[in-house]
């Protein structure tokens, strides 16, 4: 075990830095975002490289071509871009609703959530289930309300949804003048100044600048029309009468979310919002750990892993592991300790991960995340520290909604098909589950979307050289039981419920839908039922 202890950190490193995730329904408008965000920072020159690169790169990968046929991403980086001397991270996730298993696990690393909603549409399925999750670790979440320049909802009726439907609390920090062909711009209520919107031509592929005007000034009336003008003024006093003041501890505690308006598009509100993300952003913040709050000012480094992804490219069939930066410096080739194994480990070729692009990275802070080489090593959750022993909380995972037999159609190749299975779960690409009947052997895959089936059949004939078929089971709810076996055996037989145990032979109960699971919960109050389930705690120091 390494003893020698570091230097403390310098305090600036973790004070400029901003760590974030972007929540959102498909088509909100996440990558346009992301790529107005990446154009403020200096990271690219102009939007629309983030996804050239990205199909670039499709075309010399292999099982990733399944991006490139359906037009989605399944792959995640780490966008790092610094703007104004501050650093951000933006653990960019998978587009589709199908890996949001894979959103699931990068919220367990990231301090804040951007709420990214569609103006028109409001809240949206995925976005309330991503929300659920962030609010499970109480993650300050920023929202912005994209696509002003189309016909929206009325801006209070989107508040309002916030606050009735996520019990979230809401501070505007700018608000719409007019919507659609009538959008005209936005009031900073906190710098008392209206931007007015201009429509960009280019697609808003180079950064914009906006016309400001103070509030008093007496044109804004003629600007914006006479109507939108008293409208303006009719709804700032609604919100001055019924908002609430900016609480920042209530925004970092996640009860409180700071509103943004504009059009990620037309490059529009885009800056201000970044601004402000800055000010009121959590900084790299302390983990929980076995040994109570890690700071990130603690002077030994530590980390966790938060997901694994394998052949990121192709020609080298690698494996990858993300790194959260907790505690400490991280230095390249550094030996660290392994908490679940209690081996030490070299970090050598580390990686910093943007969009496709690897650097070598040399040192790293708390809030970064970094690549590492994974032949194995790694599992999802895993710590690694130096000094004394360090535990980061395991990552849960979250009920699947589809189920399926996977089915091995060559019988000789059972060697690899049992390899590529458990590989692949413990990558985290699915969930895996067995029946409690002996003479069923075939593992049942769990996903949360069509999608995951597919990819993990893909990469079963590409990788291990393996032809499976799926045969589907009618089920969409998952449980697990919190009392274990002990409590199932005395609540006697279920109706309408499959129960099958998990990778580590946990009772887990799959229902038909929220019906039956409702039926079962009124019929045996006794039994508790978690939809999350944690690894077990194999340790503790
Ligand atoms: N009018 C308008 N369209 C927008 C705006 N922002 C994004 N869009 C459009 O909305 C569509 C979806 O945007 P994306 O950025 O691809 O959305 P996404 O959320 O990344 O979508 P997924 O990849 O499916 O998750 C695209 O056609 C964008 O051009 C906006 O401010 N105004």
């Amino acid at each position: 075990m390494q003893t020698e202890v570091r230097d403390a950190i310098a305090p600036q490193e973790i004070e400029r830095r901003r760590n974030f995730a972007i929540i959102s329904h498909p088509d909100a408008g996440k990558t346009t975002l992301t790529e107005k965000l990446l154009l403020y920072g200096g990271a690219i020159q102009q939007a629309g490289s983030v996804k050239a690169r990205r199909s670039q790169r499709h075309a010399t990968s292999d099982w990733m071509a399944m991006e490139q046929q359906r037009g989605i991403s399944i792959t995640s980086t780490v966008l790092q871009f610094e703007y104004q001397n501050c650093l951000l991270n933006l653990l960019d996730t998978p587009g589709h609703q199908d890996f949001s298993e894979d959103t699931y696990r990068t919220l367990a690393a990231a301090d804040n959530a951007v709420m990214l909603i569609d103006a028109a549409k409001g809240l949206e399925t995925q976005t309330r289930k991503l929300f659920e999750v962030c609010r499970l670790r109480s993650l300050p979440i920023f929202t912005f309300i994209n696509k002003l320049d189309r016909p929206s909802m009325s801006p209070l009726e989107l508040i309002d949804e916030i606050e009735r439907e996520l019990g979230l609390s809401t501070y505007v920090i700018n608000w719409p003048i007019g919507t659609g062909d009538q959008f005209q711009g936005i009031f900073d209520r906190q710098h008392q100044q209206v931007h007015l919107f201009q429509k960009s031509g280019d697609h808003g592929t180079r950064k914009a600048t906006d016309t400001i005007i103070a509030a008093n000034d007496p044109r804004i009336e003629s600007l914006v029309g006479e109507n939108l003008y008293h409208q303006l003024q009719e709804e700032l006093e609604i919100l001055d009468s019924l908002g609430p003041t900016l609480d920042l501890e209530a925004v970092h505690r996640g009860q409180m979310t700071p509103v943004f308006f504009g059009s990620a598009m037309n490059n529009f509100g885009v800056e201000l919002f970044l601004k402000s993300f800055l000010e009121y952003g959590l900084k790299p913040t302390p983990h929980e750990s076995n040994k109570g709050k890690i700071d990130p000012t603690y002077p030994e480094f530590s980390g966790f892993v938060f997901k694994l992804q394998a052949n990121m490219d192709p020609k080298h069939r690698d494996r990858i592991a993300f790194l959260r930066v907790c505690s400490g410096k991280f230095e390249k080739d550094m030996v660290v300790n392994h908490a679940r194994t209690g081996k030490t480990v070299r970090l050598s070729h580390p990686q910093k991960l943007f969009a496709q692009e690897r650097d070598t990275v040399e040192v790293a802070y708390p809030g970064d995340v970094v690549g590492l080489n994974n032949p194995g090593t790694f599992a999802i959750g895993d710590t690694v520290y130096i000094g004394d022993k360090l535990i980061y909380p395991s990552i849960p995972s979250f009920s699947p909604e589809l189920f399926a037999y996977l089915r091995n159609a060559d019988p000789t190749k059972y060697k690899n098909f049992n390899k590529g299975v458990t590989e692949l779960q413990e990558e985290g690409a699915v969930q895996i589950l067995h029946s409690t009947d002996e003479s069923k052997r075939n593992p049942i895959l769990a996903a949360v979307g069509q999608l995951q089936f597919e990819v993990v059949q893909f990469r079963l004939v590409n990788e291990y050289g393996v032809e499976t078929y799926l045969e589907a089971l009618p089920y969409s709810v998952a449980r697990w039981v919190t009392g274990g076996w002990d409590i199932l055996d005395k609540v006697g037989r279920l109706f309408n419920t499959f129960v099958v145990k998990d990778r580590w032979e946990r009772p887990v109960l799959l229902f038909k839908n929220q019906w039956n699971l409702d039926q079962v919960k009124g019929d045996h109050p006794e039994l508790e039922l978690s939809p999350i389930a944690l690894p077990p705690t194999t340790e503790k120091a």
